[in-house]
């Protein structure tokens, strides 16, 4: 982990600072939903702030309204001492408010010039009018300024996706953004990717800007962040120094629990096949988006397979589950040719799917909780009887799930969309693990989810592993990766290249691994 630099002197002079930021009392209410009440958060000028707190805490809440997004009930927006009313992103752009969202929203078709002008440019969009010569220099001359160097005229789908969030912080600084919401940025990211965004927002604070960070990942707010504030249930409960603080009394003031750790118990791999794939190929035009791609996991094994997103790892999942045909290959499922069979059946014959996009394949965002608990499942108990939909069993098992994994809700008759985004994951794992399904896909399983939803679920994937579960571990997690699997792939363009050992890989060696430039030990 990097040291956060520059923090010691960031403090010089800070009692007489005017705040970048001060929310007071901010309340926002939703229907059957007390989100935010009663916030306060100070964030210095030049400063890295960290904001932590559970799932449905009410992060997102209150960073949507600093963005314009939402209106607060009540309460007070004052940006560098002149309190303001926002009323939407627009106009918090126009105060210097730029954030940058988890899911990056840039167009895959376009340059990183035309994404960062596309949006900023005062005159309609269509090549003339835009004066990119000067919307060159622009660019270069921010990535130089805070060390964010991208080629302008690169088309943003051949970047990385390290590269495309500099892309999406150099549009915020475009626009003349001097306060940065970051929502997780690192969720996405590898070590190394880790370090140089880092370095970038010591760059950045260095020069004055504020930067308010969300983050589940506890050592690393104490490693980047000057201040921090913890978020339970809605309020802000405290804030806490990160120099003194450790993450065990981080995570007590978030959710009074101790601090999870990934550590896979005894081996219970068995000898038992129940997913082989051979020689799988996936083949689109010219491009090979699997190459001979062929593994084994076994009863009671967790696979892990390490990539830098973009590698193949969806298109494998997606032929794995059936969304996808292969152009060669066999898949097996516990001796069983699959190869042809379609999705549904898959399911039926005990596949369960932690898809990576929750929001476009996990969940239907507009239908209520206990609706989403058929999704994907609606041929089997307890969703129905007969040829019959059953409401009530689904319904029943719905409450089962919703206890069970911790989903903070109102009720099971809420729409999907309006659960935190941690809560939605535990909707989805909870739904997949019903019906004990005999191999289990699990695309980044925790992503977003709090340390306590976390270690349940790494529980209870352990639980089913020890039971003869078979999972296919992706995560951008890598601590998680190593932690939880018995055996470790990479894949990098579409092939699996390189095999390692969970139980001695570091986290930096399986980072240099996937990107291909070294040799994993
Ligand atoms: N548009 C909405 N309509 C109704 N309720 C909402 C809406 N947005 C958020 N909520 C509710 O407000 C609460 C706070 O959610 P929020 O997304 O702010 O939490 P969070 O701390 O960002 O969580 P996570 O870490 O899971 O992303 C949750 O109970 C959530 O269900």
């Amino acid at each position: 982990m990097p040291e956060s630099e520059g923090a010691a002197q960031s403090e010089t002079g800070a009692a007489a600072t005017v705040p970048a930021v001060e929310l007071s009392g901010i309340t926002k209410r939703f229907p059957g939903v007390v989100a935010n009440h009663d916030v306060n958060l100070r964030v210095r000028p030049g400063t890295v702030h960290a904001v932590v707190g559970e799932n449905g805490a009410g992060k997102s809440t209150l960073m949507k309204t600093l963005y314009g997004m939402h209106k607060p009930d009540e309460g007070t927006i004052t940006l560098n001492g002149e309190q303001v009313v926002l009323h939407s992103p627009a106009d918090a752009i126009a105060r210097g408010v730029g954030m940058v969202h988890q899911h990056f929203m840039l167009a895959d078709n376009l340059t990183v010039l035309e994404n960062v002008v596309l949006g900023a440019e005062p005159r309609r969009w269509g090549g003339f009018g835009l004066n990119r010569a000067a919307a060159r220099t622009k660019i270069r001359e921010i990535g130089k300024q805070y060390g964010l160097e991208v080629d302008p005229d690169e088309m943003v789908e051949r970047l990385g996706v390290g590269d495309r969030q500099r892309v999406e912080i150099i549009k915020v600084l475009y626009r003349g953004a001097r306060i940065l919401v970051l929502d997780e940025p690192t969720a996405v990211l590898v070590p190394q990717e880790v370090d140089a965004l880092f370095e970038a927002l010591a760059v950045l604070k260095g020069q004055g800007l504020s930067i308010i960070f969300i983050s589940h990942k506890l050592d690393e707010v104490r490693s980047v962040a000057d201040d921090i504030t913890v978020m339970r249930r809605g309020t802000t409960v405290a804030t806490a120094d990160p120099k003194t603080v450790s993450s065990r009394e981080l995570a007590e003031l978030m959710v009074g629990s101790e601090l999870p750790s990934p550590q896979t118990s005894d081996s219970t791999v068995t000898d038992r096949p129940v997913l082989e794939l051979s020689g799988i190929n996936l083949i689109d035009g010219a491009r090979h988006l699997l190459r001979d791609v062929t593994l084994t996991i076994h009863a009671g094994e967790v696979l892990g397979l390490a990539g830098v997103e973009g590698n193949g790892q969806a298109e494998l999942v997606e032929s794995i589950m059936g969304m996808r045909s292969v152009d060669s290959g066999t898949i097996k499922l516990t001796g069983d040719d699959i190869t042809s069979w379609s999705t549904r059946r898959r399911r039926e014959a005990g596949c369960g799917y932690i898809p990576e996009d929750r929001h476009r394949h996990g969940l239907i965002l507009d239908a209520p909780l206990w609706e989403n608990r058929i999704l994907g499942h609606q041929s089997r108990k307890p969703n129905v009887r007969g040829p019959l939909v059953d409401r009530a069993g689904a319904r029943t098992d719905t409450e089962r799930i919703v206890r069970e994994y911790d989903v903070r809700t109102p009720s099971i008759d809420v729409l999907a969309n309006s659960l935190s985004g941690g809560n939605q994951q535990k909707l989805i794992v909870g739904r997949e693990m019903s019906g004990n399904p005999k191999l289990l896909i699990a695309a980044h399983p925790t992503r977003g989810v709090d340390i306590g939803a976390q270690t349940a679920i790494w529980d209870l994937l352990r639980t089913a592993r020890a039971e003869g579960l078979a999972v296919l571990l992706i995560s951008a997690d890598l601590d998680e990766l190593i932690g939880l699997s018995d055996s470790l792939t990479v894949i990098l363009r579409g092939e699996l290249v390189a095999e390692v050992d969970p139980s001695t890989v570091t986290p930096e060696q399986l980072g240099s691994a996937m990107t291909g430039a070294g040799e994993a030990a």
